[in-house]
């Protein structure tokens, strides 16, 4: 297993965000994490990449603890947050150059070319960041959380605001990043679970409703609908 979630709990003053959360992730295969606005899975990630600690609980990540060894899980990890933080006053490559430089990568320069190319910034590589549609300023966050070369990946809703062709093409790279590593993405769009996903998580304020392989959540349920099985495990 890479990623090993133990009854991960986050509480902001009174509120329970995460309750108590358990789950398991292995390599080669995409989770979805599925839930309703609100649910708890940005800050279920947060948690996940050291970017926020959790109230209780463990998580671990190739077997690194998040929280006695937060460095060496975020090698081990990369991350596209919900709203990318970038640089917008920065070249594309002097970002990338930045940020490959945090990780020591060795050959730098041909890092950074091959990320630019596999996440399809070659035409705009020389453009500052701020100058970017959202959807190419998405593919900088992509190319952020990929170029050191991690085991683990999560991307908290990668397509959002994507068109329809920069979709295809978004997912088409997650899919085989899947292949090797371990994926987990938060999405609202069903047609990306079923096009993704192997395996999925439903939250709902805070609790885990549905753990299960694709598959295996239709049959459960009795529909082949995504739709209507989120609908039923999280509405009121
Ligand atoms: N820093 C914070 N301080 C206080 N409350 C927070 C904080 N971050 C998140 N929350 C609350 O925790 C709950 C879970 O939020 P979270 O962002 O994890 O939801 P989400 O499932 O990612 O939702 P969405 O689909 O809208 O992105 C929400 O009620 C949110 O208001």
């Amino acid at each position: 297993m890479s990623i090993v979630v133990k009854k991960l709990v986050k509480k902001f003053d009174s509120q329970i965000a995460v309750n108590e959360i358990s789950f398991e992730a292995k390599p080669g295969k995409i989770l979805g994490f599925l839930g309703p606005n609100g649910a708890g899975k940005s800050t279920t990630m947060k948690m996940l990449t050291g970017y926020m600690k959790p109230t209780s609980g463990d998580a671990e990540i190739c077997g690194k603890s998040i929280l006695t060894d937060e460095l060496a899980v975020k090698k081990l990890i990369g991350y596209l947050p919900e709203n990318t933080p970038l640089y917008n006053e920065m070249y594309i490559r002097e970002f990338l150059n930045f940020v490959g430089e945090t990780y020591q990568i060795p050959n730098l320069k041909n890092r950074v070319d091959d990320v630019i190319k596999k996440v399809g910034l070659t035409a705009e590589q020389h453009k500052k960041i701020g100058t970017l549609s959202k959807g190419y300023k998405q593919r900088v966050g992509l190319a952020q959380a990929i170029i050191h070369n991690p085991e683990v990946l999560i991307l908290d809703e990668p397509t959002s605001g994507l068109d329809p062709n920069q979709l295809a093409e978004i997912r088409t790279l997650i899919k085989n990043l899947g292949r090797e590593k371990t994926v987990i993405i938060s999405t609202h769009i069903m047609q990306e679970v079923e096009a993704l996903c192997d395996e999925v998580i439903i939250i709902n304020k805070g609790n885990i409703v549905a753990n299960e392989t694709l598959q295996g959540l239709k049959e459960k349920n009795k529909t082949a609908s995504l739709e209507e099985i989120f609908r039923n495990l999280t509405s009121d």
